[in-house]
């Protein structure tokens, strides 16, 4: 981002032009809009010469400013002393330095939620202890850890800073995030929103698909949180727990498959195949019940609707842990299989993760990258998320229109999706972090 003077850039002529001609058009990220409901239109295709979707939007002086305007949001700080609406921003986190590996590995392993284990907290630390060296050397190779944490406060702010002008009757909104095993935890967040004296929370699931291992899990945790009474007394909650469909999230992923189509030749551009990853999963989840992987799948029928069919694609699954059956394709096989049958250009989409994270940047980027080059094959990656303006706006679209029909009676605490159980849990947890959450977490 360009320095800021006092949370607003000096002024230019060019800029008071610009800032005159966009009373006509979209509001970019953070600027006002009071005439109109959100709705799709505000999610801007970009220009397909040019190089990447901030440019495409017009990462202008204007985007600079209307992001100035909500500096006081970015440090969140709510200016009133009305205490704030709290979006709680969930996902699991990654260590933000190498040495804080250990103990996410460790709270990882811990979780039963996601890795049921026998005498769980006997062998969890030993199975951290023994992955550390391997994942360390990971996260050193891609920068020295995970940029997770700087990416969700990113995210946060700025939608946030969004949400005051889409949503005034909410307002102020503040954004906490709480992770299930970096910093900062659940805990600290809960600490967070006492200390704030927050009465109204919104759960706000950063997995655009629902998995009981991963939102499931953040779920389960928040309730025991919320239960002891860590957060305070009284809170009002209520979850938005997925999002996959979502046009906002569709059009920011479409856009960054186009920005990668667009470095291979335009003559043989169409032939490029497009390769969905996602995290896999243990077929004892899928088998469960779990919905995901129908969920992961209905996000890439969305996002080749959106890009009109152009490319061939298939989605396929990768990272699996252990000697247990996953999900499959794994990704690094069909891309061996793709380049044995003569593919020769590939696209590369995360579709499962809004921001950078161990996967892209070191499984694919550093492994598959690599590996689909050895075989001849012509291969980029599509860019995460991270601080694109259209996602940012997608995530205040979906809090905003939450908080909306909420207050309009017009929607539950909690999804319809969300009150069903997977066939096959056991977890009593589920049971009762689900009522809990349909009753407002009373
Ligand atoms: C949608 C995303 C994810 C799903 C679903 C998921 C399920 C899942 N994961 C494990 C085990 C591990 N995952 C690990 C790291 C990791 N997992 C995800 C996302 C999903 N996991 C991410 C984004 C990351 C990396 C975080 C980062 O900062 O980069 C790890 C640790 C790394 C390693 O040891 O390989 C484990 C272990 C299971 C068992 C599971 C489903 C049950
Ligand atoms: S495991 Fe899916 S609801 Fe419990
Ligand atoms: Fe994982």
């Amino acid at each position: 981002m360009e320095p800021l003077v006092n949370g607003r850039k000096n002024g230019s002529k060019e800029e008071e032009e610009e800032e005159e001609r966009g009373k006509s058009r979209q509001p970019r990220v953070g600027e006002r809009r009071t005439d109109a409901p959100v709705s799709v239109s505000k999610f801007p295709r970009r220009d397909p010469n040019s190089p990447n979707v901030m440019s495409a939007l017009g990462k202008t002086n204007a985007l600079s400013r209307s992001l100035a305007r909500s500096y006081a949001t970015l440090h969140n700080t709510p200016s009133s002393s009305k205490s704030p609406t709290a979006i709680v921003m969930l996902n699991m986190g990654g260590p933000s330095t190498v040495p804080e590996t250990h103990d996410f590995l460790k709270n990882l392993f811990m979780d039963s939620d996601l890795i049921p284990l026998p005498f769980q907290s006997i062998i969890a630390p030993f199975i951290a202890r023994r992955r550390t060296p391997q994942i360390e050397q990971q996260y050193t190779a891609i920068g020295g850890g995970s940029p997770i944490l700087r990416y969700t406060e990113y995210q946060g702010t700025h939608m946030a800073a969004l949400l005051d002008e889409l949503h005034p009757e909410t307002a102020p909104h503040k954004s906490y995030v709480a992770f299930r095993y970096a910093k900062p935890l659940t805990d600290e967040a809960a600490r967070q929103m006492k200390a704030d004296g927050v009465k109204r929370a919104v759960a706000f699931t950063q997995y655009p698909q629902y998995s009981c291992s991963t939102t499931g899990s953040s779920l389960n945790e928040l309730y025991r949180q919320g239960r002891s009474g860590a957060v305070g007394e009284g809170i009002e909650w209520s979850v938005i727990d997925r999002w996959g469909t979502h046009p906002g999230f569709v059009e920011a992923v479409s856009q960054n498959i186009e920005a990668a189509l667009q470095k291979f030749p335009e003559s043989t551009r169409s032939e490029t195949v497009l390769l969905f990853s996602a995290h896999s999963l243990p077929m004892s989840v899928v088998n469960r019940g779990d919905p995901y992987v129908l969920e992961v799948s209905s996000t890439v029928n969305a996002v080749m609707n959106r890009l009109k069919n152009s490319n061939p694609f298939r989605l396929v699954w990768q990272s699996q842990v252990g000697p247990s059956a996953w999900m499959g394709p794994q990704t690094s096989d069909a891309i061996k299989g793709l380049a044995r049958l003569g593919k020769k250009q590939l696209v590369l989409v995360p579709i499962a993760f809004t921001s950078d994270h161990i996967e892209t940047l070191y499984e694919l980027d550093l492994e598959y990258v690599k590996e689909a080059k050895e075989l001849g094959i012509d291969v980029h990656r599509a860019e995460s998320l991270n601080e694109s303006p259209v996602f940012i706006r997608a995530l205040a679209d979906i809090t905003a229109n939450h908080l909306r029909e909420y207050s309009a009676g017009k929607i539950g605490p909690t999804s319809v999706q969300m009150g069903l159980r997977c066939p096959g849990c056991t977890n009593a947890v589920c049971a009762q972090q689900k009522s809990w959450f349909a009753r407002g977490g009373r």
